[in-house]
């Protein structure tokens, strides 16, 4: 295999070779390979007799975190090295399914006597990698996405404790390494005990961070998403870009971050390196955010769920499960079907419009900027123009502010006021849509697509649609119903089995007035409050590194 073929086989159609070169393979100087280097890919060609199918490989750079030239210690070799770091997809041993699995492409550059000339020649190659590998990214993902600024700082908060207790190995054998391949600066944070985090966060300087990174189960964002609303300087905290790591049980949200990037279901350690290789990809969306009332407790933020009855009973019964890791909600929901029961009240909901626009999305919200130096000049966040009755009401149960030490103490309570909530003992509005019976076996409100790493209960959601998903079962439903039910939400496939008691609507708005006496409320799979509540979303509040 020759120079000349090996260019004339990949200059084909608008992939044009940009740089050639030969190099030995580190580690055995034996092995010569020629390299070539298009808009899209990097083509290692070894270059030996054999027929060159077996001996080429295409590395797609959508599926490289990063690239570096390097010297060796050893003064007596004028040697530099390349080093590129891809995580392709890649089917799975003995199974049908897929999964990103880590591939390193090294190089030593020897072609001149002078290490300084083939050090420049190494790090030509790193730039022009990293370059195109960025242009891939973005390409790809489109316009309503932005990037973080390259080098990018991370204050990476890790909660020891969480799912089976290994947090801190998962990211010693994944994560540390990754960041470091992609170029991510990161100072690892780890949390204490409960509320850390959102201390943490609400006396940061974020002006030191382009995002805050959770690895953890999803109660740590949700500290972290309250933390930054409590700010005095919300508007601009809530914007901070926000990555999540799975090192829980349930990891909702990162097995959603997952499902957006299209590719097929994985789980625990699988998905911890698909979302730790989104992250690295830098794509920043903006993320709807719920406020939540509760009848007594101050208003909340939520950033995935909402659930009571069966849902809620299995996701805090199935806790002392926790050993079995995502496994625990399957062995919860089997043991509340054995005692499932009907949970009385009153819920309504004002219906999110059919034509909710993409322009009524980005009606208040201008272009994303996520890098520090740009923080300045943020998007403004989503701002309701209507300031009705309900702001009173928020007034007085919002968590006030005022006790953090801070240069200016707010004069409105932190975050965004609602526009479609009355005070919670107030008839609705005459738009509601009020649900007819009164007889539930759960109500669950979805703002992201997965429930847990195996339960895709709302398959269309976006992280920004505006919508919450409301589904809620009526009474009567059998135990083998439910059970369909929540077999066919492994693939999404529950609103497709016809159940009669299963209702599905996309709303803006929500009450719930439960009646039973106790009960359980989850928020973001935290129990919250039981009691009367509502909910609002804030379309596109937040910021979610996502892919
Ligand atoms: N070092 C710690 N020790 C005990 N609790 C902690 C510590 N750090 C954080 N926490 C608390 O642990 C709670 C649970 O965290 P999180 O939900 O993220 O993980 P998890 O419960 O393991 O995940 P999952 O809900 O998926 O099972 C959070 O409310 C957080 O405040």
């Amino acid at each position: 295999m020759d120079q000349r073929r090996a260019e004339q086989d990949h200059n084909t159609g608008t992939n044009t070779v940009s740089l050639y070169g030969e190099f030995t393979v580190t580690g055995n100087r034996k092995v010569r390979c020629a390299v070539s280097l298009t808009e899209r890919d990097l083509i290692v060609q070894r270059l030996t007799s054999a027929p060159v199918g077996r001996n080429k490989v295409v590395l797609s750079l959508k599926d490289c975190v990063g690239c570096r030239a390097y010297r060796e210690d050893d003064n007596a070799d004028p040697a530099a090295y390349l080093a590129a770091y891809f995580y392709p997809l890649k089917r799975r041993w003995l199974s049908s399914g897929v999964s990103r699995q880590r591939a390193e492409q090294c190089f030593r550059i020897a072609a001149l006597q002078d290490p300084r000339a083939n050090l420049e020649e190494a790090e030509k190659w790193a730039r022009a990698v990293r370059e195109r590998s960025a242009r891939q990214q973005y390409l790809r993902d489109g316009a309503l996405m932005s990037e973080l600024s390259r080098p990018s700082r991370m204050m990476l908060l890790v909660n020891p404790q969480s799912g089976k207790g290994q947090a801190l190995t998962l990211y010693n054998n994944h994560i540390q390494r990754m960041l470091n391949e992609a170029g991510v600066t990161h100072t690892l944070v780890i949390t204490e005990r409960q509320n850390h985090a959102r201390e943490l966060v609400k006396e940061a300087d974020l002006s030191q961070w382009d995002a805050l990174v959770i690895m953890s189960g999803d109660g740590l964002l949700f500290e972290v998403i309250n933390g930054l609303l409590e700010r005095p300087d919300w508007e601009e905290a809530v914007r901070t870009p926000l990555g999540i790591l799975p090192s829980g049980s349930g990891n909702a949200l990162a097995a959603s971050i997952h499902h957006y990037s299209g590719a097929s279901a994985v789980y625990s350690e699988e998905l911890l390196v698909s979302c730790g290789f989104l992250l690295c990809q830098r794509l920043v969306a903006r993320m709807d955010l719920v406020s939540i009332h509760l009848s007594s407790s101050p208003r909340l933020f939520s950033f995935l769920s909402l659930a009571w009855g069966f849902v809620a009973d299995v996701d805090i019964e199935s806790e002392k499960y926790r050993y079995a890791g995502a496994a625990r909600f399957t062995v919860g929901t089997l043991v509340r079907l054995a005692s499932l029961r009907v949970y009385k009240g009153k819920l309504a909901y004002l219906p999110a419009p059919e034509d909710y626009s993409e322009e009524e999305a980005l009606g208040n919200n201008m272009t994303l900027h996520c890098n520090n130096q740009a923080r300045p000049s943020r998007d403004s966040p989503c701002q309701n123009t209507f300031h009705n009755s309900c702001n009173s009401n928020n007034s007085l149960k919002v968590r006030r502010t005022e006790s953090t030490p801070s240069r200016s103490a707010p004069k409105a309570p932190a975050g965004p006021p609602d526009s479609l909530l009355l005070p919670l003992d107030q008839p609705l509005p005459s738009d509601w849509v009020v649900v007819q019976e009164e007889d539930f076996v759960l109500m669950l409100a979805m703002y992201q697509s997965n429930l847990a790493e195996d339960l895709l209960a709302a398959p269309d959601a976006t992280p920004d649609d505006g919508v919450i998903h409301l589904f809620y079962v009526r009474a009567g439903i059998s135990r083998t119903a439910l059970l369909k039910l929540f077999l066919a939400m492994e693939k999404g496939a529950h609103l497709a089995t016809n159940c009669q008691h299963l209702v599905h609507a996309k709303v803006r708005a929500l009450r719930l007035e439960p009646s039973s006496p106790k009960g359980v409320i989850t928020v973001d799979g935290e129990v919250v409050e039981y009691g009367p509540l509502q909910a609002e979303v804030h379309r596109g509040l937040g910021r979610l590194i996502t892919g």
